[in-house]
């Protein structure tokens, strides 16, 4: 199993505040008979400068709570909240702007141009929204990701690692309020897989960025600060400074229930995208590389 650094377990107690937060967030799919209850009257907070995984069986929510979250998806009932701001009632056009302007994505699928090299692709958002990105920041992010000689490199140039970490450059570039990341290790071998959760880590604790992660590997929520555990749309559980080994025994307590395996078994860090529940980026409701939950749309 890997075991992540203790040097994220800061105090948990007095979250730098709210950055999400969902109330009676109701989400279903479908009418009538075939009706599915994808979540059902989930209430949470994500606090502010922390690191949160999202756990849980295969079809048990993860991928609609954070499409819900992030205004990707529109929801049945209830109000979510971006810091102070209600996105449940906006339109199309301002969630794409909000999404744009204030939230970081990070999916299996890299979603890297392949005519752009690394530093292209990293400022293609803000280019997008024809906003001049914070020098500074950049320059930080870059460093800190360790992407300072592969700048000048297309993505068929980069290893599947190093396309990762442009794609985690790219959403933490514009200094997004939150960062959602949905299996971002999915794609990766176990050593790449363990550097892009280091860099997620680092963003956290380095740079004070705020991340939500859905993803079915113990070993990758370890390095959570906080694990929300989701069982059949609603939030049965949460584990706080996660051990891989705390969070696989948690998530054998759903299979011994009859639920659908989804947590691996084995020491890897890979978001198990072979595995039994590995239907994270591929679910009806996930998000692709274009449309409307395209992070790069153009408003
Ligand atoms: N667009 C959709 N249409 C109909 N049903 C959907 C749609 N998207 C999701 N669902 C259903 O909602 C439930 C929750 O799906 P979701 O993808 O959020 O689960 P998940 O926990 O992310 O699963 P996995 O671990 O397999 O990715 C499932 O029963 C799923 O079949």
């Amino acid at each position: 199993m890997s075991t992540p650094s203790a040097a994220h377990l800061t105090d948990l107690a007095e979250p730098a505040g709210i950055a999400a937060r969902a109330r009676g967030l109701t989400k279903a799919y479908g009418s009538g008979e075939t009706t599915v209850l994808a979540l059902d009257a989930v209430d949470v907070d994500i606090a502010r400068g922390r690191f949160t995984a999202v756990m849980g069986p295969s079809g048990s929510g993860k991928s609609t709570l954070m499409h819900c979250l992030a205004g990707l998806d529109s929801v049945s009932a209830g109000q979510v909240w971006l810091g102070d701001t209600e996105i449940t009632s906006l339109r199309e056009r301002e969630l794409t702007r909000l999404r744009r302007d204030r939230i970081g994505f990070m999916f299996q699928a890299f979603n890297l141009l392949p005519t752009l090299n690394a530093r292209e692709n990293i400022t293609l958002p803000m280019d997008i929204a024809g906003r001049k990105p914070d020098a500074e920041w950049l320059e930080r992010v870059i460093d800190t990701l360790g992407l300072r000689d592969r700048l000048g490199h297309r993505p068929a140039q980069l290893s599947g690692g190093q396309q990762q970490r442009v794609a985690c450059a790219r959403a933490l570039a514009s200094r997004p309020e939150l960062i959602f990341a949905d299996e971002p290790t999915g794609n990766l071998d176990s050593r790449a897989g363990l550097e892009v959760l280091g860099f997620l880590r680092e963003a956290v604790d380095e740079l004070a960025q705020t991340v939500v992660m859905v993803t079915h590997d113990p070993g990758a929520a370890a390095h959570s600060d906080l694990v929300l555990f989701l069982g059949d749309g609603r939030i049965v559980d949460r584990m706080e400074r996660p051990t891989a080994e705390a969070v696989l025994e948690r998530m054998k307590r759903f299979d011994s229930l009859g639920a659908v395996p989804s947590a691996r078994a084995d020491a890897s860090v890979r978001g198990g995208s072979d595995g039994p529940g590995s239907a994270g980026a591929s679910s009806p409701g996930a998000p692709q590389a274009a449309g409307a939950d395209d992070p790069l749309r153009k408003d």
